[in-house]
């Protein structure tokens, strides 16, 4: 055990090998440092960057475990999925601490209370993403909505996207794309089990939201038929398998940065060319079909954004392509990856399943027709299971911002263009506000009629405690949507069917993240076996 007393000169102080507590001695700017040293004292770092003058200093920045030369805390990340690795770490380091990847320092949000803290207070200033990975890609380069830095060009696209497609009226209008939809994966469905073949949920569910999605983005032109859906799905999943290497390469810095996209460029460009060949043909299509009448879907919104040279916001065509597949990369794999993980709480759970089908056969009717999205509002515990599935097993377990300025959080200091990771998967299993936060419960989320005024009230009041989808400005826009997909595709599935599991009667839990999703490490294969001798007829709305 030895001491060292340093003020605000030395502002970084890294230990390698041994364990640091820093302490306010004296006047403010002067700290002592206890260490335990397991080797010897060389192992300490000092990292002398000089602060930025907007910055108070680096003294007062969170807690931080101790680091490693060169890569900071980069081996701490490495051992286990980020979010189980950055939950243990916050269960010794508290709800907000600090990392540093290379020379990048992030802070790190791990309760509810933190979060809420933090948007509540600092939402505009934390509502950007940093930059992009990669210019002059159409794929998550700087003409992306989803990395596009918190300003005009986001602004505008954001209500594009709202009023035009995702937005309560604007999803009441695509309703049909999806019923039909729908009826395509329960026919598929239906096949397999005449001919008695297993089926892995989320290649089917996957068909709904990939053409569900396309459709209502570019409309007619994609379709089944001319295989121009089949083309998108394709190339979304190529996009998503390049996720992870984009968030990797987006965290270094200079020269290691280069490095990681220098081996990337090739696959991003291929992918790129994909979407934009893609997109390109169906914009002509559009354009040349354009007969005048006013705008009304998104594909018509932006075209006309396009093409008028008095638009508040001029809009490029690759503005165009790259929202496309972002909406693609998004949408796609995150509600289906949640379907699987419901079916599979579900098979393994036989007393949901029994109040589950009760609910929808009661309401739907038992061998009429199929589950419809106008049904949803009536089936409280079909939407309970939806929000369980979303706590329990979080497609997005971690989402990233960046702040602009630096700004105080309490007793500490957050520096400008600083990247924080919000820990969503620990939040929502903070064994303080969730009762047997690792069981699959859905009944915690069904209204209890007896509740006073004053426990609705202190409801409300709770901070953010359930956030699959994000929170503040930037939070997903798509959330809606999602609940929409899961809500008919798990409905569907249960009304229909019964499902055995092939290869035995267990199924495994184990979490893995593929690209960016929290997947499935052993997607397993269910039979299904139709419920009825005879179809379910669609619903026309
Ligand atoms: C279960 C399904 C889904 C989950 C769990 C999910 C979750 C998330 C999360 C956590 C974020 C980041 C939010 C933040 O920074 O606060 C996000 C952003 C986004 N999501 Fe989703 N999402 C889902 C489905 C969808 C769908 C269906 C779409 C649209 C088709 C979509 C489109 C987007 C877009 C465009 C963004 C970027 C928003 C922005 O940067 O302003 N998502 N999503």
């Amino acid at each position: 055990m030895g001491n060292i007393k340093l003020d605000n000169h030395f502002p970084y102080l890294y230990l390698s090998c041994g364990r640091a507590v820093r302490e306010k001695v004296g006047n403010a700017n002067t700290f002592q440092v206890r260490f335990t040293c397991y080797e010897k004292l060389s192992h300490i770092i000092l990292n002398t960057h000089k602060p930025s003058s907007s910055r108070s200093g680096f003294d007062d920045l969170p807690p931080s475990p101790p680091s490693l030369p060169i890569i900071g805390h980069l081996h701490l990340l490495l051992s286990a999925p980020t979010h189980k690795a950055l939950q243990k770490l916050s269960s010794k380091y508290g709800p907000l601490f600090h990392l540093r990847i290379f020379n990048i320092p992030m802070v790190i949000v791990s309760s509810a209370s933190v979060a809420y803290e933090i948007f509540r207070a600092h939402d505009a200033n934390i509502s950007s993403r940093g930059p992009p990975p990669i210019d002059d890609s159409l794929f998550a380069g700087s003409t992306s909505f989803i990395s596009s830095p918190y300003g005009d060009h986001w602004k505008f696209m954001k209500k594009v996207l709202v009023t035009k497609l995702l937005g309560p009226q604007a999803l009441e209008r695509s309703r049909d794309v999806r019923a039909d939809e729908l009826e395509r994966v329960y026919a598929r469905l239906l096949d397999k089990a005449r001919k008695e073949e297993s089926v892995e949920i989320i290649k089917e569910v996957v068909n709904l939201t990939n053409n569900s999605i396309c459709r209502m983005i570019m409309g007619k032109s994609c379709s089944e038929e001319n295989g121009e859906a089949e083309r998108a799905r394709s190339v979304a999943s190529e996009s998503l398998a390049l996720g992870k290497k984009i968030v990797l390469g987006s965290l270094l810095r200079a020269r290691f940065k280069h490095l990681v996209m220098l081996l990337i460029k090739k696959e991003m460009t291929v992918v790129s060319n994909k979407f934009d060949e893609l997109f390109e043909r169906i914009l002509v299509e559009h354009e040349t079909k354009q007969d005048g009448h006013q705008e009304t879907d998104l594909m018509e919104a932006l075209l006309a954004a396009y093409g008028d040279d008095k638009a508040g916001y001029k809009i490029t065509r690759k503005h165009i392509k790259t929202l496309f597949a972002d909406l693609l990369f998004a949408g796609t794999d995150s509600s289906a990856q949640a379907a699987q993980w419901a079916m599979a709480e579900i098979i393994k759970n036989p007393n949901v399943l029994k109040r589950l089908r009760e609910e929808i056969d009661c309401l739907v009717g038992q061998g009429t027709r199929l589950i419809h999205e106008t049904d949803l509002p009536n089936l409280p515990y079909l939407q309970a299971v939806v929000k369980e599935v979303l706590r329990l097993h979080p497609p997005g377990t971690v989402f990233g911002r960046i702040s602009q300025k630096g700004f105080r959080m309490g007793e500490y200091y957050i520096p400008e263009e600083t990247s924080f990771a919000i820990n969503v998967y620990a939040i929502m299993r903070d064994p303080d506000l969730w009762e047997d936060p690792d069981e699959f419960k859905p009944e915690r989320f069904l209204q209890d009629s007896s509740r006073t005024a004053e426990e609705e009230e202190a409801e409300r009041r709770e901070p953010l405690k359930y956030i699959p989808f994000g929170s503040g400005r930037r939070g997903c826009p798509g959330s809606n949507l999602a609940y929409v997909f899961l809500g008919t595709a798990v409905g569907m599935m249960v009304q229909g069917f019964d499902w055995r599991i092939e290869g035995g009667d267990k199924v495994s839990m184990e979490e893995t993240v593929l690209g960016l999703s929290l997947t499935m490490a052993h997607p397993p294969k269910f039979i299904p076996v139709a419920r009825t001798a005879r179809p379910l007829i669609s619903k026309c709305s």
